[in-house]
């Protein structure tokens, strides 16, 4: 049995760009939260819009749903430039980049999601014209092969990616600024949450807001998905409007619990914590107690469960902080993980 689990993964599902790009603020200014990334980004444009030249090379990092390239249209809105995008995994051969560089206008952005997914022959390419606008085009093979240089037009890449640490220094390192977004906090996605109700013109009090708020995983693309299930929820079953308990109802219903936790969350949880003892565990003794496979819980689940404090990954295996016992309603044991500790402070353990 494979636990169904779309509505809180950061991941779009379905046609569900096409809600995005109706709900995507278009210039800084309507960008709610980030506020570090927000001011520094602003300084960064301001001044190229007054040297009258195309500003550094922007990187994002940060995990799925976070407003990459909401961010990266906004680049080019702000800009007055045209946006060309493209994607890591759509780069892999030098030629494929070659043709977007070759092609590019005076100014344009040029964004490239996944950019740790790009091959390798297209990254070299790119270091070249990131650093002097000109692209080698090799033609012919062997010893017999010459490279025909070409400029390009002064352009801005953005790159985005969600793991910054996978690009290589050479790569990183021609970035003029980096942006980290972080996961936003709960009266971030209450704006995001208001905003995009106005936009869908959906009546939505500040309670119902803080609800989905508080259990939207501190990703907008999660908080705009569950107040789209509310909002179905509120007009079959009260006729419009979204109260703190019409919003806890729809989201009990959909098994999204008052952390933001889900079915598999929990699955993991019980696991450790009534079959384990709360641990040490080992991970695929842990999978095939919730009959997931070990990526599934590895990759799906276990990040955010490590993020809220509820599980550490120790070198002797999976163990359940005392937070975990509590969040279950159970009792921890004396010597429970993180007893004692703040909340919090196990992220990343
Ligand atoms: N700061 C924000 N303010 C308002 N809405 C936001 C913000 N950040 C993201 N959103 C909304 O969340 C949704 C997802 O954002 P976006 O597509 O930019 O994320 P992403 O980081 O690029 O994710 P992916 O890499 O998976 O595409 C969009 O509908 C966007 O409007």
């Amino acid at each position: 049995m494979s636990i169904e689990r779309d509505l809180v993964s950061p991941e779009p599902e379905g046609d569900e760009r096409l809600i995005e790009a109706a709900l995507r603020p278009k210039r800084l200014d309507e960008f709610i939260g980030q506020g570090r990334v927000r001011e520094q980004l602003s300084l960064v444009l301001e001044s190229a819009l007054r040297r009258s030249r195309p500003p550094d090379h922007v990187l994002m990092s940060g995990g799925p749903g976070l407003g990459k390239t909401t961010l990266a249209m906004i680049i080019a809105a702000e800009l007055g430039a045209p946006l060309r995008m493209t994607s890591g995994p759509a780069l892999e051969r030098a030629g494929d980049l070659a043709a977007i560089l070759s092609t590019l206008s005076e100014g344009e952005v040029l964004f490239v999601d996944e950019i740790h997914r790009m091959a390798r022959p297209a990254e070299e390419m790119l270091y070249l014209a990131m650093e002097d606008f000109r692209v080698d085009i090799v033609v012919g093979k062997g010893p017999g092969a010459t490279s025909i240089p070409l400029d390009i037009a002064p352009f801005t890449l953005v790159g985005a990616t969600t793991r910054a640490g996978l690009l290589p220094a050479p790569l990183r390192d021609r970035f003029g600024f980096t942006a980290h977004m972080d996961f936003y906090e709960v009266d971030e996605l209450e704006r995001v949450l208001h905003r995009s109700a106005r936009l869908l013109s959906v009546e939505l009090p500040p309670e119902g807001a803080h609800e989905i708020a508080r259990r939207s995983r501190g990703t907008p693309r999660i908080a705009n998905r569950l107040l789209r299930r509310v909002r179905d929820f509120a007009e079959v079953r009260v006729e419009g409007v979204i109260t703190r308990d019409v919003a806890a109802a729809a989201l009990n219903l959909y098994e999204v619990d008052a952390e933001g936790l889900d079915r598999l969350d929990r699955a993991v949880l019980d696991a450790l914590l009534r079959k384990f003892g709360g641990g040490p565990v080992g991970l695929s003794t842990l999978a095939v107690a919730v009959g997931e496979e070990p990526e599934t819980v590895e990759v799906v689940a276990e990040p955010f469960l490590v993020r809220q404090g509820l599980l550490a990954r120790t070198p002797r295996g999976r163990v359940a902080t005392a937070s975990a016992w509590m969040h279950l309603g159970l009792t921890p044991p004396p010597d429970a993980f993180g007893a004692g500790v703040i909340p919090g402070l196990l992220d990343g353990a």
